[in-house]
């Protein structure tokens, strides 16, 4: 299984970039950007990665950002998580960024944007990873901030490909951000917000209702209401789950009982995605090796979710049919 798992081209729909900065590379950056970290070594670093829920994670996840200060940076950031699919075999990957998190520290939206999209050139050039770009709001920040955020991009426009909604889910309901993400449709981002991880089923009906999502991220709490799952099938909306983030965040108490195998079967377009993997404990392949191994997933589920993803990811139908007919072909 793990060497089916391990060719099996694959696709991602979510991940932060952010996510993916490895204690090595932190340390890397924070001498050659004269930073002192509050770790001795990689080793504690590291050490620290236990987490209690979702807001635990985030107060770690918004201080590592702090090393990342020029566009090279972004860009060596960008450049090791593309190295990481080829390995993985992920073909093409969407991948999110969260502006504020960088703003906030006084670091301009070209320099962040700038490295993150010039590595995303070359990754298709010379990795043949294909990549679209989402950029993210913040939802624990004001509104205001978020509409600030959407006018500052609008330069950098045709780099971004779609809006999302990350942070602190509990207490920030889609609402929150209606009137931009109705701006961001007007002008012409596609959509999609986290919704269901922590918070309630009622958070993933707003994201599609209010927001007009097209896509969930996680999303695993639709079971704790049967209408929302039907129109989820009815619909084939996709979600982009993510295991081993739900694990280390206790979303759920062990991998064995995880959902996604029982929305597949229900016909859920459900996905796999690593979110975080320098901090949750695995690329893309671990995360589907953990369904092997925890949940018994078969070849043919782990097909049907590979296949998933190139359903609800944005290619161009002609690119789509490439990497489903190769998924299909391959054994
Ligand atoms: O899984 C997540 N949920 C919410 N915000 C996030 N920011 C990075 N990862 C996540
Ligand atoms: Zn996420």
């Amino acid at each position: 299984m793990e060497s089916f798992i391990a060719g099996l081209p694959k696709v991602e729909l979510h991940l932060h970039i952010e996510g993916t900065l490895e204690p090595e590379l932190t340390f890397a950056l924070a001498e050659r950007n004269g930073i002192s970290l509050p770790y001795a070594d990689v080793e504690s670093l590291r050490a620290a990665y236990n987490f209690s829920d979702l807001q635990s994670f985030l107060d770690l996840y918004y201080q590592g950002a702090d090393v990342l200060q020029t566009e090279q940076d972004f860009y060596d950031l960008t450049w090791a998580y593309l190295m990481r699919c080829r390995q993985d075999r992920v073909m093409h990957t969407e991948i999110f960024f969260d502006p504020q998190t960088h703003l906030d520290r006084g670091i301009d939206f070209a320099t962040v944007i700038g490295g993150i999209h010039s590595a995303l050139v070359a990754g298709r050039k010379t990795l043949g990873v294909s990549s679209c770009l989402i950029m993210c709001f913040l939802r624990h920040l004001s509104e205001e901030s978020a509409f600030e955020t959407l006018e500052k991009s609008l330069p950098f426009k045709a780099w971004i490909d779609g809006v999302g909604l990350d942070s602190s889910e509990v207490g920030n309901p889609p609402q929150k951000f209606a009137r931009v993400f109705a701006k961001a449709c007007e002008l012409g981002f596609r959509v999609v917000a986290h919704a269901g991880e922590e918070g309630p089923a009622s958070y993933i009906w707003d994201a599609l209702d209010v927001l007009n999502t097209e896509r969930i991220d996680h999303g695993v709490r639709c079971v704790d209401d049967p209408l929302l799952v039907a129109r989820l099938v009815a619909e084939r909306i996709p979600l982009t789950v993510c295991p081993l983030s739900n694990l280390k965040l206790r979303v759920f108490d062990s991998m064995a009982d995880h959902n996604i195998l029982d929305l597949l079967d229900k016909g859920v377009c459900v996905t796999v995605n690593s979110d975080d993997p320098a901090y949750f404990g695995g690329y893309m392949n671990e995360n589907y090796q953990a369904l092997a191994d925890s949940l018994m997933a078969s070849k043919e589920q782990i097909r049907r979710l590979a296949l998933n993803s190139v359903e609800a990811c944005w290619l161009p139908e002609k690119e789509k049919e490439v990497l489903r007919n190769r998924i299909l072909a391959y054994v």
